[in-house]
């Protein structure tokens, strides 16, 4: 029987069965407004009541992490992976640790990065995982102590053909290895299990840059499409993580202007832009320092400001791409009122609902994280495909395919994303595009 998608009906559905889970639900709604109408216009969709079944998880696995650190004491801490959809491949996602992390963050993380998947064209699923475990000021040898204990209990639930996780908030190519040599410790096999390994043990150039580069490749494709080059833009990046310097180092790379930098405490201001050998300075040390933009600062590199975040300096794009909800309505309005007329997101779902909604009534370019920043799992899918067929590719082969696959999303979200006149809804364009292909999956697949 056909299933008319009714946005209020699912909605409260799951309002009801997961009162408190306000980014899970806060990501479902952006979703659901673009995609019921598509729904309701194709027979198969509703025939397979899609729409209902995408936004529920497939299965999601808790596990308790008792492990001793090495001071001898006993730590507790707790651990997750949900399994979203793999209609189109194994469930594909990130893992982060971070004393925030709960279901309803790794829920909606999941639950997007089915779509932004789906928009890389290759064959992923989604997922998503992590512990509340904080490793700020944590020795090298708790990291690992903890990464080999969470990974005791993870490594029942995923394979190379199943799950393969990879890093995501305080999980980069340090904690990977960890995880990875006790998968395969415990289950005797050298497989794709995990993404974003060292170069020595089946991981793939390109892969810590991605995301960043991807992020500017996608401004890249943006800029072409309204006749204009970053080439002289301003530049305001928040974070100072993988994404955030990666992304800062390509755009300098491209003419652009890059003036700030952020972390949780406060920013980094260089009014004339960050150069190119600082930026580099910054990526090689700052998973060993306590506050990398702080000692920059010290070293005239700019300006540290406590307590502050980078949306109040003028910019003409803005690449927010340190975490959720980072951008609020008042941001965008700080951003609107000083000029800034393109806001691409780095991280996962940085910018409120209040705020992408800003931007589109103001009809600036506003791109959402699956879209512009998909070249992260997309050179995890790279990464997948050297490990199946046992070889490393050359790094500028690779770079030229994260930048095709990058044009190809955006040439996907403006197909889909055209609205009167000149403007392009790139969140709609974004979302519609990964559904019709997920649910063209899970439709061939039937119940
Ligand atoms: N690493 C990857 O390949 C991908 C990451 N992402 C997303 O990008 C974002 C950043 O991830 P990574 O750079 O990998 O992590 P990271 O751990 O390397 O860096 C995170 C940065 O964000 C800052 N930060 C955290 N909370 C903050 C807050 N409340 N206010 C200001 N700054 C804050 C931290 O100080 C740090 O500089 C996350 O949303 C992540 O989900 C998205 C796609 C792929
Ligand atoms: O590389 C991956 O598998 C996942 C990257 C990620 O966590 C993300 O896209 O948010």
């Amino acid at each position: 029987m056909a299933h008319q998608s009714n946005f209020d009906e699912i909605y409260s559905f799951l309002k009801e069965k997961f009162e408190g889970e306000s980014e899970y639900l806060q990501a479902v709604h952006e979703v659901l407004e673009d995609i019921v109408p598509i729904s309701n216009a194709h027979d198969d969709y509703k025939a397979f009541d899609i729409v209902r079944r995408i936004c529920l998880p497939e299965r999601v696995i808790y596990f308790t992490v008792s492990w001793m650190n090495s001071k001898g004491e006993i730590e507790v801490n707790q651990g997750w992976r949900v399994q979203h959809n793999s209609a189109m491949g194994p469930y594909k996602g990130g893992l982060r640790f971070h004393p925030t992390v709960n279901l309803s963050v790794l829920k909606f993380l999941a639950f997007e990065q089915c779509f932004k998947n789906a928009l890389t064209g290759l064959p992923m699923g989604g997922g998503k995982g992590g512990s509340d475990f904080n490793p700020k000021g944590r020795t090298d040898r708790d990291i690992m102590l903890f990464c080999q204990s969470f990974m005791r209990e993870l490594q029942r639930h995923i394979g190379a053909n199943t799950d393969v996780p990879a890093g995501d908030i305080n999980v980069g190519a340090r904690e990977i290895g960890y995880l990875y040599g006790e998968y395969r410790r415990l289950n005797n096999r050298f497989e794709g299990v995990l993404t974003g390994k060292g170069l020595e043990f089946g991981g793939s150039y390109v892969r810590t840059e991605a995301t960043g580069f991807g992020l500017i490749y996608f401004l890249e494709a943006v800029c072409k499409h309204q006749d204009t080059y970053i080439d002289g833009k301003t530049i305001a990046v928040s974070g100072a993580g993988n994404v955030a310097l990666h992304a800062a180092l390509k755009a300098t790379e491209k003419g652009g202007k890059v003036v700030t930098l952020s972390n949780s405490r406060g920013l980094l201001h260089n009014e004339k832009g960050l150069n190119h050998t600082a930026i580099k300075w910054a990526i090689e040390n700052h998973a060993s320092r306590n506050n990398i933009l702080k000692d920059m600062a010290e070293n005239d590199m700019g300006d540290w400001i406590d307590n502050k975040k980078p949306w109040h300096i003028a910019c003409d794009v803005a690449l927010p791409c340190a975490t959720q909800n980072e951008l609020t309505e008042d941001d965008a309005r700080a951003l609107l009122d000083n000029g800034c007329s393109m806001v691409l997101e780095g991280a996962n779902m940085p910018c409120t609902n209040k705020a992408q909604a800003l931007f589109i009534e103001e009809k600036i370019t506003y791109v959402p994280g699956k879209a512009s920043n998909a070249g992260g799992v997309a050179l995890s899918g790279l990464e997948m495909g050297q490990n199946a067929m046992f070889n490393q590719r050359e790094a500028d082969v690779l770079d030229e395919q994260l930048y095709s696959i990058m044009t190809s999303i955006h040439e996907r979200c403006v197909s889909e994303g055209k609205t009167e006149g000149d403007f392009i809804n790139y969140m709609k364009g974004a979302n519609i595009a990964a559904f019709r292909r997920l649910a063209d999956a899970m439709v061939a697949q039937g119940v």
